[in-house]
């Protein structure tokens, strides 16, 4: 199991816990889901931006931080939409495969 996919599966229990009414005291990802799908795109886009300043200020040390605190927010966006980590993996597996056939993932069709 990856880090990423262990994490998933804390945020998921977080939110089956917040679904069934557990306190579940001192932790951000059930203040997230109470709060709801506005205010985790929100953090989303925040931390997004967080990312491009990081970068752009050339700071290696704060763009490690600050695109983990992103795939975070990401990670509990698709547990509260209802997406599996292995839903967004699969995707990615299914690209992997393309490597090396550049012209057909990026197929452009000059008729539209
Ligand atoms: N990976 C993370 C993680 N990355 C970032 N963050 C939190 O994201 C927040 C981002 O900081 P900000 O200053 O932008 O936000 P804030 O001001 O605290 O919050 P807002 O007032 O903006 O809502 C911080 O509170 C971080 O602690 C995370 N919180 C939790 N996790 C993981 O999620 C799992 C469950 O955590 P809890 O639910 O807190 O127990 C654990 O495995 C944690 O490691």
């Amino acid at each position: 199991m990856t880090v990423y996919q262990e994490i998933f599966e804390v945020i998921k229990q977080r939110k089956a816990d917040y679904e069934a009414g557990k306190a579940q005291e001192n932790s951000y990802t059930a203040y997230l889901f109470d709060k709801g799908v506005d205010k985790i795109c929100k953090k989303v886009g925040e931390e997004a931006t967080e990312t491009v300043i990081a970068a752009k200020n050339g700071d290696n040390d704060e763009l490690k931080n600050e695109i983990n605190d992103l795939l975070y927010h990401v990670m509990v966006l698709a547990a509260n939409q209802g997406l599996e980590w292995s839903d967004v993996e699969k995707v990615l597996d299914e690209r992997n495969e393309k490597i090396g056939n550049l012209k057909k993932f990026h197929q452009v069709d000059k008729n539209t």
